[in-house]
């Protein structure tokens, strides 16, 4: 029977050797950084991630290994992020302050040694990739429970960033304060959107009828509630902890299951998977002729291809009334049937990027 000490001195060899190995995996990662940079080839490259972790995870359960695709995701994409920070160093712009939900989202996939930029709004996240001082962009698109994040899709119609990949994270709302009593707070400080999505926690203790002052991110509502104890904050458990307000509620959302689609913005178009997802903006000339759409998406029927997403967005612009409609749909834009779609399309279409799809869809 091996004593404590025995597993010990097992476990130390075995990371000497998980080390050496890192380290050997390191020099191939420089390598490749060399081949990218002499051919101006994108450093980060989704799909192949993803085919690594599927790939482990095939061959984990066929060894029968205790490691399930979480604990790979988990080690690799850390991995993954480190190996990118050597291939060429790249800053990751998202909505901060620290703290919020984005946040977290940015952390998992570019890891904890990436060099971030907080900005205060989506709006500033697109104009720091706009202007090259961050090669990726953070911004939540899309809740499970409230929908669309109106000035993200906004944006992307009008801008040249593309969305290069995609994730889901579950949200857990937490009503933190410095007040002992309920009875003492005066007002409540959260995004927008975290007020939607607590309704019922809200009216359950009477707190529907005090001041709710919407801020821009669930991490500035935490610092506020921070610096007035008759104030309050619904924000993620994160941003409690970073700004030292206590949890008074734990988990208040309205839907335990809520979560929120990030999307991850730069410059590049990834290569083809198998498990793509494209994002376009569709502004039908004819939009006013009852019809037009349904002859639009029998196109996509014609070849099979299923959408994931279709949402109509007032058009802002100048020449009056008129709608345009954002959608997603599996596959890639550089795939021959769905070239053969869009190029009917060529003046009504925008393209938003191609990208793995993420895990959990809402
Ligand atoms: O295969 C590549 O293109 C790499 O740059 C290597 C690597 C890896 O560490 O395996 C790193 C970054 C990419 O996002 C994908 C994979």
């Amino acid at each position: 029977m091996k004593t404590l000490d025995d597993c010990r001195r097992s476990i130390d060899a075995i990371d000497n050797e998980m080390l050496e190995l890192l380290n050997k995996r390191m020099k191939v990662v420089e390598r490749v950084g060399e081949i990218k940079n002499a051919s101006g080839g994108a450093i980060y490259r989704p799909e192949r991630e993803k085919a690594i972790i599927e790939r482990l995870e095939a061959q984990s359960k066929a060894n029968g290994g205790a490691l399930n695709k979480s604990a790979i995701e988990a080690i690799f994409l850390e991995i993954f992020a480190v190996s990118r920070n050597l291939e060429r160093p790249e800053k990751i712009a998202y909505l901060g302050p620290e703290g919020t939900f984005t946040h977290q989202a940015a952390e998992s996939r570019f890891g904890a040694m990436s060099d971030y930029i907080s900005l205060s709004s989506i709006h500033s996240v697109f104009k720091t990739l706009e202007s090259k001082r961050a090669k990726f962009g953070v911004v939540p698109i899309e809740n499970s429970k409230d929908g669309i994040v109106g000035e993200t899709l906004d944006l992307l119609a009008k801008s040249s960033v593309k969305i290069v990949a995609e994730l889901y994270m579950p949200i857990h709302m937490s009503f933190v304060t410095k007040a002992t009593k309920i009875e003492d707070i005066k007002k409540i400080y959260s995004k927008d959107k975290g007020f939607g999505q607590c309704r019922e926690f809200l009216s359950e203790h009477n707190l529907i009828n005090i001041e709710h002052i919407p801020v821009e991110s669930t991490a500035k509502a935490a610092i506020l509630a921070s610096e007035d104890p008759n104030s309050a904050a619904i924000c993620s458990h994160i941003a409690a902890k970073l700004y030292k307000v206590p949890t008074m509620f734990e988990n208040i959302e309205d839907e335990h299951d809520s979560s929120t689609r990030f999307v991850i913005l730069s410059d590049f178009k990834n290569g083809i998977s198998e498990h793509d997802k494209t994002s376009i903006l569709v502004k039908l000339e004819d939009a006013k002729e009852a019809g037009s759409l349904v002859h639009f998406l029998q196109d996509f029927d014609e070849e099979n291809i299923n959408l994931s997403k279709i949402e109509s967005r007032p058009s802002k612009d100048q020449s009056g009334f008129g709608y345009w409609f954002y959608i997603d749909f599996y596959g890639h834009i550089d795939e021959p049937h769905i070239q053969k779609v869009l190029s009917k399309h060529d003046a009504e279409v925008t393209w938003l990027g191609s990208y793995v799809k993420g895990e959990d869809e809402l």
